[in-house]
């Protein structure tokens, strides 16, 4: 026995240092490979030489100590690794992966990051979780106590603590501290072992201990407290000890346990008809007999046996079409078996403690797959689950044949534990909880909030199941969109425009101000246009107009795809303002697409026809110098500019605006929602300081006059439409669906970036270029890195360009650039002097040169799909056909860049990305970080429902603004969203 205990220690440590599993340290080797393979196998700085020779020397030391042969014949080989090609050394290289005791590389890469990741977690959190440690061991013997499973589960102290390992990095301190902590564990008191050994009995037992004694639920959390805030420890029959699993396992109110919704349901029926080999099966059943079998010297397995009664639904059904009328039954064998390799395995105590977890009579629930055996009616399952079932809780499934709830386990807990609680949890609830008004409930044909709690966790059907889980993901919608619009309502001062507000959430597809309704500035600059606006540009403008004319502010999302003509809808937007008398500021999160917009704009406005009454349009930046930035502030303040276009600066204290109307954001998600509000406190407060011209002054009630600006912003990031309500559901939403006429789809290719793919992409340059083309070339870092070795960098790349392209003069622009450089090399590419541009991402936003015609992207594989996407909208803006290659260092990163070749289309691939990645991925960690939680709701699926919860929410506002109609739905609102300012 002591012998087991030892060598599981041992294999502990050995896990805890990644000694692998031929016994030999290693991880050197390791961690080099995974190098080797990360960095795509470069032949760069005499990388390949030295690994090579790295190789040779452990594998002659292998060789030498353990004369295997395929060492010897690996060692042959490896002489020629320098000059082999990509796929021969993968091919070596999986072969030493798999002597070192690996099934392949794969493996060995998968180890590698995991002991990295452990590695760090453990110098970050100074503490090392055992647990971790102990799920690769299926068991150990402690002492002369029964085995202790340590699966799912770790030991605790006495206390019931969580043991943990001091951060020692040594193994002797290691090896001294897990005989301690051992010892420790051996003192544990037998009715705590029987708990850890079988949790199933342990409730029994512990329902005998001592019941919590019930204190009088306002000592646990208020007597006013809703039954759902109430603290689990108003639950009948649950023990102390039950209780505090709970509370540690972040289970601390009625509400959190019901909350905790199962991942999915069995359907004890489907085991009913036909059964073939591979067939994925679950069934009630009740154990006939557990046996460990010792096979071998190092071999042994579990057998247990089940026993299940089922309905035939084979010959009825195949003869009538019915269903299981005639009430046919059929038995069913199951052979569960686990094997266990190992002499550790094979001991008698070992076999006798696991067989003893399942006990003849037992009634189990088993879910798995089936292989036919010899005996009709027999069959067996080597991957399976298995849970005891309660009494109850069988004779329900089978009676009822009710769906089987399965819980996500959590912090260790059973899920017969979690079920058996939450039924707990069921039986306490009063049926008058739900705090959404009937009407509504009824209009928007949904379940009571009673109902859905009980069928979401004990359904009658899936149907049922169906209906909870629906109403319990309106509610996550609900009152996230009741929160936003609740704020907004109370920032307004009258009823009418209370009511104007809701009315236009409602109907915001009716709003729109025809072009003979638009400001005569703007219908100038309409002409001047060089183009005619597209369809989409058109309704948006007037759908945006409409909007400006009301007397609340405007809060909308203008989004549309890289390149389709946003910021002219933007200017227009602008004029109709400045039209009225008013001011505009647009601000963009660059200083580069400051200059360029202002510059546009400026060429817009110089070709309108007369010269009268054109806007006084300034340029405020970081490196506008001071004297500049006094006269534009003063211009501002005194309403002789009309339009200001910059950065940050244009929300900075310094700045008052005589009467701002509307603020552009650009690329508002590269602004936070604090910055973003920031316009809202540039109220224009006088009337008198409106310019004496301004045609409509007389319209302009006094009130107005303090109303905050407009907002209207602006994104290229295409986010689905239930996304972005998720994310701005405060905001309406204007989409530009098609792009200007004579675009031609941008020929895309993704490549991996060996020798071979870089020099194919020389050539189509070359191509390029001859025929008159402009090339960006993008890195993903400005100079090259140590610990980044893979990565190739702007600077470093623009020697070797410039040599390789000799008749074309080469460009660089990068963030650490000065403004006025990067100006000038922007300007000389535009020009036409720089015919090819080496870049970094800088160039992702807003660069508008429509003759640039191909884009290059090295190291594509550390960009997500959307912003490759941002990227490769910098070309194919004009009439020229484009192409766009993505170079990737790794051969598998490939395939995923591949979704590019397929499609240009923004919201296809945003979509796309939303399904297969989820919605923190496609919006990345910044802005995501904005999207509440849903806890039941999927974004990428349930989008209809949250469009209802919006109509709700208007509802349920228009009806009572304040709420004081519905003080339930207020108590739940602000428990669940405090009413003060959401956002980051
Ligand atoms: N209706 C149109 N017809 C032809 N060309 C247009 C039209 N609308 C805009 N353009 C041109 O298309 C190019 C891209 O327009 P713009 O910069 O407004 O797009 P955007 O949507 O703001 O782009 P990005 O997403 O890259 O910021 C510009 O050169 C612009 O002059």
């Amino acid at each position: 026995m002591a012998q087991f205990v030892t060598e599981s220690l041992i294999q502990a440590c050995c896990r805890l240092k990644c000694i692998p599993r031929n016994g030999l340290n290693e991880s050197r080797l390791a961690s080099a490979i995974s190098l080797e393979v990360a960095s795509g196998y470069q032949n760069t700085f005499g990388r390949t030489m030295r690994f090579s020779s790295f190789l040779h020397s452990k594998l002659s030391k292998w060789y030498s100590r353990s004369d295997h042969l395929s060492a010897q014949k690996l060692l042959e080989e490896v002489n020629g690794y320098g000059t082999a090609s990509m796929s021969e050394r993968s091919k070596f290289l999986n072969k030493v992966s798999v002597l070192m005791g690996y099934s392949n590389i794969q493996d060995l890469i998968e180890q590698e990051r995991i002991r990295k990741e452990t590695e760090s977690d453990l110098i970050a959190n100074d503490e090392f979780d055992f647990s971790l440690n102990f799920a690769n061991f299926p068991c150990i013997k402690l002492g002369d106590s029964s085995f202790i499973e340590l699966y799912d589960e770790f030991p605790t102290t006495e206390h019931g603590e969580k043991l943990s390992l001091p951060n020692s990095g040594k193994l002797v301190e290691a090896w001294n501290w897990l005989r301690t902590s051992f010892t420790s564990i051996n003192t544990l008191s037998s009715s705590e072992e029987v708990s850890s050994i079988n949790p199933y009995h342990s409730q029994e037992a512990l329902v005998t201990k001592e019941i919590v004694s019930h204190k009088p639920s306002s000592e646990v959390s208020g007597s006013d407290a809703p039954i759902l805030d109430k603290n689990i420890r108003c639950l009948p029959g649950t023990t102390s000890r039950q209780c505090r699993q709970l509370e540690e396992s972040g289970f601390h109110t009625v509400r959190k346990l019901l909350h905790h919704f199962p991942r999915t349901y069995a359907d004890l029926q489907n085991a009913q008809g036909p059964i073939d080999d591979g067939h994925y099966l679950m069934f009630v059943g009740t154990i006939l007999s557990s046996k460990g079998i010792k096979a071998s010297s190092s071999f042994a397995f579990l057998e247990v046996v089940v026993a299940c009664e089922l309905l035939n639904c084979e010959s009825t059904s195949e003869v009538t079409g019915d269903n299981c009328d005639a009430e046919e039954k059929k038995m069913v064998y199951l052979h569960l078996k686990k094997f266990f390799r190992g002499s550790r395995f094979t001991y008698q105590p070992f076999l006798r403690s696991i067989e003893s977890k399942y006990k003849e009579g037992d009634h189990v629930y088993v879910s798995g797959k089936v292989k036919k055996m010899r005996s009709k009616g027999h069959y067996e399952m080597r991957e399976y689950s298995i849970d005891m079932l309660e009494e109850e809780e069988e004779h329900h499934a089978q009676l009822e044949r009710r769906p089987y709830p399965l819980y996500p386990s959590k912090a260790g807990l059973k899920q017969s534990f979690l079920g058996d609680v939450i039924s707990r949890a069921l039986k306490i609830l009063n049926s008058d909880i739900d705090p959404i008004p009937s009407e509504i409930l009824a209009e928007f044909n949904l379940l009571n909030l009673f109902d859905a709690y009980t069928g979401i966790h004990r359904p009658n059907n899936l149907a049922e199941a169906d209906l909870a889980r629906r109403r319990l993901i309106f509610d996550d919608f609900f009152y996230l969109q009741l929160g936003r619009l609740y704020q907004m309502l109370e920032a307004l001062g009258t009823r009418i425009e209370k009511e104007e507000l809701l009315g236009k959430y409602k109907l915001h597809e009716l709003n729109a101000a025809c072009v003979e309704d638009w400001s005569p500035l703007t219908q100038r600059l309409l002409k001047a246009l060089p183009y005619s606006l597209t369809p989409s540009q058109l309704n948006a403008v007037s759908e945006i107009i409409w909007d400006l004319k009301r007397p609340v502010p405007m809060n909308r999302l203008l989004q549309g795809d890289v390149g389709c003509g946003k910021t002219v809808v933007a200017f227009l937007a602008c004029m109709e303002v400045i039209g009225s008398g008013f001011q505009a500021a647009f601000m963009v999160p660059t200083e580069l697409l400051a200059i360029q917009h202002y510059e546009h704009l400026n060429s817009l406005l110089e070709g309108m026809e007369g010269g009268e009454g054109k806007p006084n349009v300034a340029l405020l930046t970081g490196s506008t110098s001071s004297r500049e930035s006094r006269i534009i502030l003063k211009g501002l303040q005194l309403g002789d500019l009309d339009m200001v276009v910059g950065t940050h600066s244009l929300i900075s204290e310094k700045i008052e605006y005589s009467a701002l109307r509307i603020a552009v954001i650009d690329e508002q998600h590269r602004f936070g929602v604090i910055q973003r509000g920031r316009f809202n406190s540039k109220l224009y407060s006088s009337p008198s300081c409106w310019k004496n011209d301004c045609t409509n002054l007389e319209e302009i009630s006094k009130e107005k006059a303090h109303m905050a600006p407009h907002i209207l912003a602006i994104s290229a990031t295409p986010i689905p439409r239930t996304l972005a309500l998720a994310l701005y559901g405060d905001m309406s939403l204007t989409q530009i669906t098609d792009l200007p006429p004579g675009r031609k789809p941008i020929e895309t290719s993704a490549l991996e970036g060996n020798e071979i793919g870089f020099e194919k992409v020389y050539q189509m340059m070359r191509e390029e270029l001859i025929s008159g083309g402009k090339v960006y070339l993008v890195y993903p870092i400005i100079q090259e890195s140590e610990q980044l070795p893979q990565l190739r960098a702007a600077t470093a790349d623009f020697s070797s360009i410039s040599g390789k392209f000799e008749d074309y003069k080469c460009g660089l622009l990068h963030g650490r650039m000065s403004g006025e450089e990067k100006e000038n090399a922007l300007r000389d590419f535009k020009s036409g002097g720089t015919r090819i541009l080496l870049a970094t991402q800088v160039i992702e936003i807003g660069v508008d040169i429509p003759d640039a015609s191909m884009m290059v992207v090295v190291n594509a594989e550390r960009f997500g799909i959307a912003q490759l996407h941002q990227l490769r909208g910098r070309v194919g803006r004009g009439e020229r056909k484009s192409r766009c290659v993505f170079l990737s260092s790794m051969s598998g990163s490939v395939a995923r860049l591949k979704v590019l070749e397929k499609s240009c289309d923004g919201f296809y691939l945003a979509n796309a990305d939303l399904l297969l990645r989820g919605p923190g991925n496609l919006l990345g960690k910044k802005q995501s970080g904005h999207l509440p939680e849903f806890p039941i709701a999927r974004l990428e699926i349930d989008g209809n429902i949250l469009q209802e919860a919006q109509l709700a929410a208007l509802e349920v506002l228009a009806r009572s603004h304040d709420l004081e109609l519905y003080p339930k739905l207020k108590a739940e609102l602000s428990m669940r969203q405090p009413l003060c300012i959401l956002g980051d």
